[in-house]
């Protein structure tokens, strides 16, 4: 058994070496007013880390065992707030240096005043806007103002209040709808919410602001550290000999606009990159091919359940980036098995995505992918999976499949490469 000392001393250790930190290069404490720990190097950010969660373990335990429980129960009296301030863009209505009234706030949004008093108050305790108990006027906090200043923050905030909790407040009720089991994109909490369906893409393919939105929210997600490329290298030898050679060809999968092939194009020598996508998407990203880049990398349009076009010679591997976890096992197998007839000894299928750890994370800093299996049985009925789950689809697709490793790219510990070579 940890003591409270223990503890609190071990947190004591960490915001002395922050704050030592913080004093050398000049940069201010945090507060709820200026946030300057987003661009410390990443040693500072692995001790920011350890101390949020050791704080965080802290916190809870003098919440108790009840009022913990009831804390998790009752978030969403802090979420419906911020979806409040989203939807009547309440924080654009405090200019970014100053105060504004509630009259001020209401006649900029539209919300009726008392409204605007209410939630700004609720979300007050979030440490989002603050208010000046003399004049009764509000003014921005660091989180406040960045709903103004970073736009994909703000469409991250309306995507999940907006799109994702109101459909995975519906889980249960697709499960008793549809069955546990339930494979079908188009059967899913978020087609239950909107009743429609329509998948999530094919929606937002009509409904062009919330299409819009959700680009934008996943441009907020991708930016974070975990989506540096860098890890891509980190984590696997794209140089090597039997894979960079002259003739040698990836497939990326689902490769959407191409991203990851322009960046391993310059990474590598020879190797040439097809990129299969939706017509749609093809018919846009094939005009946009950096010029240095025109001869080792192409589109084609593909969907990723057909069978792979007959080739003189197997590509050394299909690449697929976010794409499993959009889907159940039921398509995931479809996947697989239409590379099969593509594939030769030696060749392999590398899959990049949230790897969970068999068992539970507690860590605030490392259980997102967590949070993203529940996103993905929301929207798409389909999951986040471990290296288990990995060995029971390749089982299920064809025995001849093998799963030769995972690699996590070192210092980042949720987005790995799984490996898959054909035994033939
Ligand atoms: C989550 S995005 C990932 C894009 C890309 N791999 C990346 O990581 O940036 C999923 C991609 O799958 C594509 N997609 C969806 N259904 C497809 C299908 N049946 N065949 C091929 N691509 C498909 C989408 O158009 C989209 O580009």
């Amino acid at each position: 058994m940890t003591s409270l000392t223990a503890r609190a001393e071990a947190i004591l250790t960490q915001a002395k070496k922050l704050d030592a930190f913080l004093e050398g290069h000049g940069l201010p404490y945090p507060s709820f007013d200026v946030d300057p720990l987003d661009g410390l190097p990443a040693e500072m950010q692995d001790l920011r880390s350890s101390l949020a969660n050791a704080s965080n373990d802290l916190r809870k335990l003098m919440r108790g065992a009840v009022m913990q429980t009831i804390d998790v129960a009752m978030s969403w009296t802090d979420a419906v707030p911020l979806q409040v301030i989203y939807h009547y863009k309440l924080a654009s209505a405090v200019p970014l240096e100053g105060d504004a009234s509630y009259d001020e706030i209401s006649k900029f949004s539209g919300l009726e005043p008392n409204l605007c008093r209410r939630f700004i108050r609720a979300s007050i305790g979030s440490n989002i806007f603050d208010e000046d108990v003399k004049t009764g006027r509000v003014f921005h906090t660091a989180s406040s103002r960045a709903l103004v200043t970073d736009k994909q923050l703000y469409d991250a905030v309306g995507f999940q209040l907006e799109e994702v909790a109101p459909a995975a407040l519906k889980i249960s009720k697709c499960w008793d709808t549809f069955g546990q089991d339930v494979a079908e994109q188009t059967k899913s909490a978020f087609s239950l919410e909107n009743s429609t369906d329509l998948a999530i893409y094919d929606l937002f393919a009509v409904e062009l602001e919330r299409g819009r939105r959700f680009g934008s929210a996943m441009g907020f997600y991708t930016r974070g550290d975990s989506w540096d490329m860098r890890h891509l290298t980190a984590a696997y030898d794209w140089k090597a000999s039997d894979f960079d050679y002259p003739g040698s060809l990836m497939v990326d999968v689902g490769g959407g606009h191409g991203q990851i092939s322009y960046f391993l194009a310059r990474e590598t020598k020879h190797l040439k990159f097809l990129v299969q996508d939706l017509p749609k998407v093809v018919e846009v990203a094939k005009n946009q091919v950096p010029e240095d880049l025109k001869d080792r990398v192409e589109f084609a349009a593909h969907s990723f359940f057909e069978r792979q076009p007959e080739r003189d010679r197997a590509p050394v591997a299909f690449f697929l980036r976010f794409i499993t976890h959009n889907w159940s096992d039921k398509y995931c197998i479809k996947i697989l098995q239409a590379l099969r007839s593509a594939m030769q000894p030696g060749s392999r299928i590398l899959i990049y995505e949230y790897i969970l750890e068999n068992g539970p994370v507690k860590d605030l800093s490392t259980r997102y992918g967590f949070q993203a299996d529940i996103i993905m049985c929301a929207l798409y009925n389909a999951l986040e999976r471990r290296r288990v789950d990995f060995e029971r689809l390749l089982e299920e697709a064809d025995s001849r499949f093998e799963l030769s490793a995972v690699r996590r790219p070192p210092g980042n510990t949720q987005i790995c490469i799984v490996e898959i070579k054909w035994r033939g």
